[in-house]
């Protein structure tokens, strides 16, 4: 028998927080007070995270406070925690592309809204929020790539390790800044750098707050390709003509393509093989896979 509609959207709801729980790192059993922070967070209004989805399922992401170099105030980390549940809700969504407004990407938490919860039971409530947003972020079933034109610094740099890949404007520059500020990363900026570029160069990134161009970060690894254009247009055109590559091809396959990476970049090896084994499952015998049998393509 079929569910009355407000069991339906109770039972949607319960899956959804449930899923968003399996998704984040932390929970009240870690001393975590979301609604606490959220309110507080509430408090340092200013800027926005706006989403576009495209018909080819590319989501364009954009940090939106260029008066202050798209600093992070308390609205935006809230907002930018809705709109990956909205990318979670997108079963469409292949790609992301992240980038800021006004030829900059970010430079970290807005130093006005820190100042005010620099005690330590807001810090860690905001440190824990923005790590279960990031770790989200890095788990969504899209290719992401942070697209840095200007400057990534502090919260703005770890925000890029969030991200699948990397690509850099000329002139554009990345930088941990963490230490001139007293602090260590704490949106998870500094164990994602660790299994990006290793950990050897990750400490002197860390502790030398060394200023990473687009050369360096090509050097190592950091950054996949420099593009031509720092004009904003162009380069985000650049930036989606660069994901493309990796997102061409049917909605299924990419995005299990991202969740078998996700698990072997995640899990225990033996972990790693069962998830691949049931995310296999999902697309043998699909329709992607039945066309292609029928097709029997050359790979030349
Ligand atoms: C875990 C994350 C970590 C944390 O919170 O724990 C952080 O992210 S700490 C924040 C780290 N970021 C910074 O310390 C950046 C400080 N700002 C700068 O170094 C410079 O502003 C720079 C290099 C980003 C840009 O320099 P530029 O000369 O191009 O511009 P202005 O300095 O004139 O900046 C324009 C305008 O923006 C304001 N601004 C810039 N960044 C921030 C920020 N993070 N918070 C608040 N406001 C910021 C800057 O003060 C200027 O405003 P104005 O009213 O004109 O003084």
């Amino acid at each position: 028998m079929a569910l009355p509609l407000w069991k339906n959207l109770l039972q949607t709801t319960k899956e959804r927080i449930l899923q968003q729980r399996r998704l984040s790192l932390y929970n009240g059993a870690h001393g975590y007070e979301e609604e606490l922070i959220k309110k507080k967070l509430q408090q340092f209004a200013g800027g926005s995270i706006n989403l576009s989805k495209e018909d080819n399922g590319i989501g364009i992401l954009t940090l939106n406070n260029p008066r202050l170099m798209n600093a992070f105030t308390g609205t935006m980390m809230v907002e930018l925690q809705e709109r990956i549940t909205e990318l979670e809700n997108w079963k469409d969504g292949k790609g992301l592309i992240v980038y800021g407004a006004g030829n900059t990407f970010c430079s970290g938490s807005d130093l006005n809204a820190v100042k005010e919860i620099s005690n330590s039971q807001d810090g860690m409530n905001m440190c824990m929020f923005m790590q279960n947003t990031l770790t989200r972020l890095m788990r969504l079933p899209l290719i992401s790539v942070a697209l840095v034109q200007g400057k990534a610094f502090g919260g703005g740099a770890e925000l890029t390790t969030a991200c699948d890949f990397r690509l850099m404007t000329p002139g554009s520059e990345i930088r941990f800044v963490h230490k001139h500020m007293g602090l260590v990363p704490g949106w998870g900026g500094a164990a994602r750098l660790v299994r990006i570029v290793g950990s050897g160069a990750a400490l002197q990134l860390l502790s030398g707050t060394a200023r990473v161009d687009p050369e360096k970060a090509l050097r190592l690894g950091f950054s996949e390709q420099t593009l031509s254009s720092s004009d904003e247009t162009r380069a985000l055109e650049e930036a989606r003509a660069w994901l493309s590559q990796y997102t061409e091809g049917p909605v299924s396959v990419i995005r299990a393509m991202k969740k078998v990476v996700t698990a072997g970049r995640e899990l225990p090896l033996e972990d790693a093989l069962r998830t691949e084994k049931d995310i296999f499952g999902t697309v043998w015998g699909g329709p992607a896979n039945l066309q292609a049998l029928v097709r029997r393509p050359k790979h030349k």
